[in-house]
């Protein structure tokens, strides 16, 4: 699904009043008739105080169809107008008079902190004080408001977007911004719900299909793409009956060390369960029972050094190697990477201590074959593109450092980002419980084992990292967060895949 900036939201918005022939007020009213709906199916009629906090823009004309229609319906609402400025919206006037007629009641005002209502535990406000048209941080008694809303411990339901929250920028760490419990946002969900600094304000969120216009949104170039199980189907490729074990490629995991080999046993045994036809593992001679062991499914060679890697030599010729789990920075490790990477004519997969050896020694990066994959997380990020003022200017430096080497970035996260220096992708499944010791490694193995049966790199990546949140899915709803193993993940891979293709029942 697209992510739109503001600017193309507002377009989109212009475009479907044209070719359909509505008002604003019209596409208004369909757009916060859905908010109704959605607050109406699950409150069923309770007898809960509501107490609606609507803005003088368009956000708060959405807020005030809200508050007419729940009234309708019998709901105890109190309708409170933010009179931040006296520039109110053509359809937030129609839309007070409107409310006011039907409810035969006035909203209250609040313009300073004297009329801040008592908002309890138990009450259910909603939001739409700003949405996509907040330009400048909330300030003074408007921002007391935002706090006294997010104090007040009351369930919070936002329209469009947490207020105090921009759609394209970070807010100030000292800003006001509606810590929301839900967010019910329009057509598009908003790319500040997915950045490591923002995402926590929306809470769960919950797009809105409000019908804008099919062919401008289907033309427009995004932001990013929203990667959920409908995209990540796609990619996938089913397989034909006719073939054999050939057909599905050979992944060579090369890495570990003294103390270090689980890691790579993890990886191999992913791209095993992410479907490679073959996979070995290279690894130091301490590897070598424990690997046999662990992983009967793989061919294990080693290195001549029993504690780390020293000279990557074999007469294999995979189609995919997967480097660095595990493996230290050590000088004749470096060294061997620096000799993998001239010699190699497989595509490569580069984690963990792969990438820190890439970090410490920067002139190996122009060495990545075209396409390589890389899959740091923020530490590694930094290590090897330096730091960034916040996520935005991160996405900037990964951008120039993906085009300037030519490969695909995954950037491990709550929301996991794959870069391909022209398109961004943010994938919408997994859970907390993935935080923990391997999950990294388990995701390498996965998007190797993709590659090594032909995916392209960027659509193994895609896809690899969608899987991966899947099976820790499927992982956390039979065991737990605390309880899961990486080891774990990779073992519900089966399920995952067969769970990709099952139809979506709606959450
Ligand atoms: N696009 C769509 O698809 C649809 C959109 N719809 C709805 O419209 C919403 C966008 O409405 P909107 O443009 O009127 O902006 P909104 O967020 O209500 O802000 C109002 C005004 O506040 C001002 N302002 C900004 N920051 C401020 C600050 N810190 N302190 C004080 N003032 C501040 C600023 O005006 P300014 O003062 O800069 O002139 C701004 O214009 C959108 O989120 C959705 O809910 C749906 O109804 C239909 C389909
Ligand atoms: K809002």
């Amino acid at each position: 699904m697209k992510i739109l900036s503001a600017k193309q939201l507002k377009e989109a918005d212009e475009i479907t009043m044209e070719t359909e022939g509505i008002s604003s007020t019209r596409l208004m009213e369909r757009a916060a008739s859905l908010v109704f709906n959605e607050i109406h199916e699950r409150l069923e009629g309770a007898d809960i105080n509501i107490k609606i906090f609507c803005g003088i823009g368009n956000n708060g004309g959405d807020g005030l169809v809200v508050a007419r229609l729940l009234h309708k319906y019998g709901y105890k609402v109190e309708v409170y107008v933010v009179n931040y400025s006296d520039k109110r919206s053509d359809d937030f006037l129609v839309n007070y008079d409107r409310y006011k007629k039907e409810s035969n009641s006035w909203p209250e005002l609040v313009k300073r902190k004297e009329d801040f209502p008592e908002i309890s535990p138990g009450d259910f406000v909603v939001d739409a004080i700003f949405g996509i048209g907040l330009n400048r941080p909330a300030e003074g008694w408007l921002a007391e408001l935002l706090r006294h809303i997010n104090q007040s411990g009351a369930f919070c339901l936002a329209v469009d977007m947490p207020s105090g929250l921009f759609p394209d920028k970070v807010p100030t760490e000292d800003a006001a911004v509606i810590k929301a419990n839900y967010t019910l946002t329009f057509q598009t969900p908003k790319i500040v719900f997915y950045l490591p600094e923002t995402m926590g304000f929306a809470g769960e969120v919950q797009i809105l299909d409000i019908g804008l216009d099919r062919s401008f949104l289907k033309d427009v170039k995004p932001l990013a793409q929203l990667i959920g199980k409908r995209e990540a189907r796609q990619l996938y490729k089913p397989r034909n009956k006719n073939t054999h074990k050939g057909d599905y490629g050979h992944c060579l995991v090369v890495g570990g060390s003294f103390g270090k080999i689980g890691s790579i046993s993890l990886s191999a045994r992913a791209s095993l369960r992410a479907g490679a036809g073959l996979c070995s593992i290279f690894s130091p001679s301490c590897g070598y029972t424990i690997l046999q062991t662990t992983l009967p499914e793989a061919m294990v060679i080693t290195d001549e050094d029993a504690n780390e890697l020293t000279n990557i030599e074999t007469d294999l010729d995979p189609d995919v190697i997967c480097f660095g789990m595990g493996a230290g920075r050590s000088a004749n490790t470096v060294k061997a990477f620096k000799t993998l990477l001239e010699q190699t004519k497989s595509s490569m997969l580069i984690d963990a201590d792969g990438l820190n050896m890439l970090s410490e020694n920067k002139e190996l990066l122009a060495l990545l074959p075209k396409n390589s994959v890389l899959t740091p997380h923020p530490k590694e990020l930094k290590r090897l593109i330096g730091g960034w003022e916040d996520d935005f200017d991160k996405m900037k430096k990964i951008e120039t450092f993906t085009k300037k080497y030519k490969v695909i970035l995954v950037l491990k996260g709550a929301h996991s980002f794959v870069f391909s220096g022209k398109h961004i992708y943010i994938n919408n499944s997994g859970n907390p419980g993935m935080a923990t010791a391997g999950s990294g490694d388990v995701l390498s193995g996965i998007i190797a084992g993709l590659m090594s049966q032909k995916y392209e790199p960027l659509v193994a990546a895609i896809l690899g990292v969608y899987l991966h949140g899947l099976s820790g899915d499927i992982c956390a709803e039979k065991l737990g967060c605390e309880a899961m193993l990486s080891g774990d993940i990779s073992d519900e891979l089966g399920a995952a895949f067969l769970a990709l293709m099952k139809d979506e029942k709606r959450g």
